[in-house]
């Protein structure tokens, strides 16, 4: 197949033109970024707000250009719009406005997103294990899978079937280890790949967010999608969160990608509540010597660099991801082991960081 290329992309944008102003998308600067992941390409396209609805045809064009090149299985555009900095629900944000503020999240004290650099580095069995610990320490979670592209949370948290409806449109989340938990794998048959729209994505988030009757919760994790594309992002801006953990490992090239993740959200103003280091070292289950397979001290180094804690450091081992696939997440498969110990400590310092930040700010006079 093809190997789809960045330029062949843009090339295929430029054959698109917006009429409004009798330029290609590309000429005009419309093009933010292109993201590609293999056959399937993602692109945001910057707007004024104002036209958001208006250019949604002008959107559809350009999917279908890029759908049109050799090698692309899916193109996805997204509009992007960049309004003046506002201020999200809880203080200290000075980045776009949460979309919507739903009265829904009025019950909910702390959303802490969960992303990564980058894909398979454990930021949804972290999200799981951290959700769970949460709840072990007594706090009341709620579990959001937003990684529409490819949802795990339903599998990895054990959970089947269908949330009940209630009322015209709303839904119940299911529940398992005392975390409630919403997926669009819960949402959509397990075997039907999810073909989004773009601007689905995040109004798929929205109603995630405002039509699932979470009720109080002190703690909503948000399992993001990987990477710092777009969809993350955008998902980032319009959604009133307190901070984001950031999940990487210590392979080098795993560490630029979350260097790289740390510095987008640093620019874009998103607290980082702190950094998660999985597959951080081996032990020996026989002899307990411990290997730093990938080196050691990456993620500390880079953790103070940016003046972010470093929450905890996961140890890699098989029965992390044999308990993921099995739906028994290690902190209640193994609730001795040194993986869920590293995992309940996390939880416990990500408690401390939140709320230590919380108390800062009502110190200050602001928005709890
Ligand atoms: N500490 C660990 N030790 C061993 N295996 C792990 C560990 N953490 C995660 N894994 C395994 O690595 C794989 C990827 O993990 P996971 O799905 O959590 O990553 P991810 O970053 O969410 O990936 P994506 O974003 O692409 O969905 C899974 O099979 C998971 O069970």
């Amino acid at each position: 197949m093809a190997e789809v290329t960045e330029a062949a992309v843009l090339d295929a944008l430029r054959t698109v033109v917006d009429p409004s102003r009798g330029v290609d998308l590309v000429s005009a600067g419309m093009v933010e970024s292109v993201t590609i992941r293999g056959s399937n390409v993602g692109f945001a396209l910057q707007v004024d707000a104002h036209r958001g609805a208006a250019l949604e045809p002008l959107r559809q064009r350009a999917e279908r250009a890029v759908q049109a090149l050799p090698g692309v299985t899916s193109a996805t555009g997204i509009l992007t719009a960049h309004g003046g900095a506002g201020s999200g629900r809880r203080a200290g944000m000075a980045f776009e406005a949460p979309a919507a503020e739903p009265a829904a999240l009025a019950e909910i004290r702390h959303v802490v997103a969960v992303a990564s650099g980058k894909g398979g580095v454990g930021k949804s069995t972290t999200a799981a294990n951290l959700a769970v610990s949460l709840a072990l320490e007594g706090k009341a979670v709620g579990l959001l899978d937003a990684d529409v592209y490819g949802p795990s949370q339903p599998r990895m948290l054990g959970v089947t079937g269908r949330p009940k409806p209630l009322g015209r449109d709303t839904v119940a989340p299911l529940e398992n280890y005392g975390v409630k938990l919403i997926s669009m794998g819960l949402l959509a048959a397990e075997d039907t790949p999810i073909a989004w729209r773009g601007p689905m994505v995040q109004s798929a988030l929205t109603q995630m967010l405002t039509k699932v009757a979470w009720g109080r919760l002190d703690y909503l994790v948000i399992d993001l999608p990987p990477g710092t594309g777009d969809v993350p992002i955008t998902m980032i801006q319009q959604t009133p969160v307190d901070g984001v953990l950031v999940v990487c490992t210590p392979q080098d090239v795993a560490l630029l990608d979350a260097r790289k993740a740390i510095a987008m959200l640093q620019r874009a103003q998103v607290p980082i509540v702190g950094i998660i280091e999985n597959m951080s070292f081996y032990q020996c289950p026989d002899c307990g010597r411990v290997d730093h397979i990938f080196g050691e001290g990456g993620a500390a180094r880079e953790a103070e660099r940016h003046g972010v804690p470093l929450l905890g450091a996961i140890p890699l081992d098989v029965v992390v991801r044999e308990s993921g696939d099995a739906g028994t997440p290690i902190v209640v498969a193994r609730p001795d082991g040194p993986h869920a110990r590293a995992f309940r400590d996390a939880a416990r310092a990500l408690i401390r960081t939140v709320e230590a930040a919380d108390a800062g700010r009502v110190g200050e006079g602001g928005a709890a």
